[in-house]
C-alpha cells in the first residue's frame, strides 16, 4: 500500500510495532521519537497509532508507529502480526521480569514469520541505559537472545539524547525496506497480501536531498476512547492530532 502525492508521486509507508511488557518503556521512546522530548508519565492503558513523515536515508518515508498495551502478553497479538514491517521488542535492562517477558513476544513473533515464510525484522532495545548501575540484564544476555532469534540488538535510553532513539527507528525502517525487497524476491509477498500486509514499495524510495531535520508532520490516534485520547492530547500538545 503506498500514498500518492501530486502528479503520481508515491510515498513510502511503514508501520512498526513496539512490543514489550509494561514499563518497559514503550511510550517513552515512542514519544521521544516524535517530540524529541521525553516525558515520564504515560497513561499506561493508552495504545494508539501515530504517523510521522520522515527521511530516511535521504528518502522520504511516512512512519507509523503502534505503541502497543498487551496486559497479557502476546495472547492477543493478531491485530499487529499483520500490520507491521517491522518489530521492536522492548526489555529494561534494570528489569531481569521484562526481560524474559520478551522472550514470549520473540517467540511468538518468530513463530509467526515462519509460519507465513514472512521477514518481517525484529529488533530487540535494551531500554533504560541510563540506569546502568541498576542493571539486571547484561549486554551479552541481549546479544545472545537477539542472535538466538535472529534480531539487530540495540542498547538505548529514552531520556538521553535523541538522535539514538532516532537511530533505532529509522534503523527499523531500513530493515523492514530490505526485508520487503527480500520477501518480493522470494516471492513470498502474496502471502502477506493475502492477510492484507503491504509490502514496501521499492520505487518510493528515490534520491531527495537532506533537509536540515526530520520534522513530524502529523500525529494520528486511533482507537480513540474519548478517555484515551484525552491523555494523547495532552502527551503530543501542539501537534496537529486527527
Ligand atoms: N530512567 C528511565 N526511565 C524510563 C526510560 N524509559 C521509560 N522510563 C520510565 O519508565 C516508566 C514506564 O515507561 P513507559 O514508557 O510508560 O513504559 P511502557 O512500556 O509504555 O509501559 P505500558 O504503557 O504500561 O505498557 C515511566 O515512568 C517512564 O518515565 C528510560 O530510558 N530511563
Amino acid at each position: 500500500m503506498s500514498v500518492m502525492f501530486g502528479k503520481a508521486k508515491p510515498c513510502a509507508e511503514c508501520n512498526l510495532v513496539l512490543l514489550g511488557v509494561m514499563g518497559s518503556g514503550k511510550s517513552a521512546l515512542t514519544v521521544k521519537f516524535l517530540t524529541k522530548r521525553f516525558i515520564s508519565e504515560y497513561d499506561p492503558y493508552l495504545e494508539d497509532i501515530y504517523s510521522t513523515d520522515e527521511v530516511v536515508d535521504q528518502q522520504p518515508v511516512t512512519v507509523r508507529v503502534m505503541d502497543t498495551w498487551d496486559q497479557e502478553g502476546p495472547v492477543n497479538c493478531e491485530r499487529y502480526l499483520s500490520w507491521a514491517d517491522a518489530f521492536l521488542v522492548v526489555y529494561s535492562i534494570d528489569d531481569k521480569e521484562s526481560f524474559k517477558g520478551c522472550q514470549l513476544y520473540l517467540q511468538a513473533l518468530s513463530l509467526h514469520n515462519n509460519t507465513f515464510r514472512s521477514q518481517t525484522p525484529i529488533l530487540l532495545v535494551g531500554n533504560k541505559l541510563d540506569m546502568d548501575r541498576y542493571r539486571q540484564v547484561s549486554q551479552s544476555d541481549g546479544e545472545a537472545l537477539a542472535a538466538r532469534f535472529g534480531c539487530s540488538f540495540f542498547e538505548v535510553s529514552a531520556c538521553w539524547d535523541f538522535q539514538s532513539v532516532q537511530h533505532i527507528f529509522y534503523e527499523a525502517v531500513r530493515r523492514a525496506k530490505r526485508g520487503s525487497e527480500h520477501s518480493s524476491l522470494l516471492n513470498v509477498s502474496e502471502d502477506k497480501a493475502l492477510l492484507g500486509v503491504h509490502s514496501f514499495p521499492t520505487p518510493c524510495y528515490r534520491e531527495m536531498p537532506v533537509p536540515a531535520t526530520a520534522k513530524l508532520v502529523t500525529v494520528k490516534t486511533s482507537r480513540a476512547q474519548s478517555k484515551r485520547r484525552a491523555a494523547t492530547l495532552t502527551l503530543l500538545k501542539g501537534f496537529k492530532i486527527f
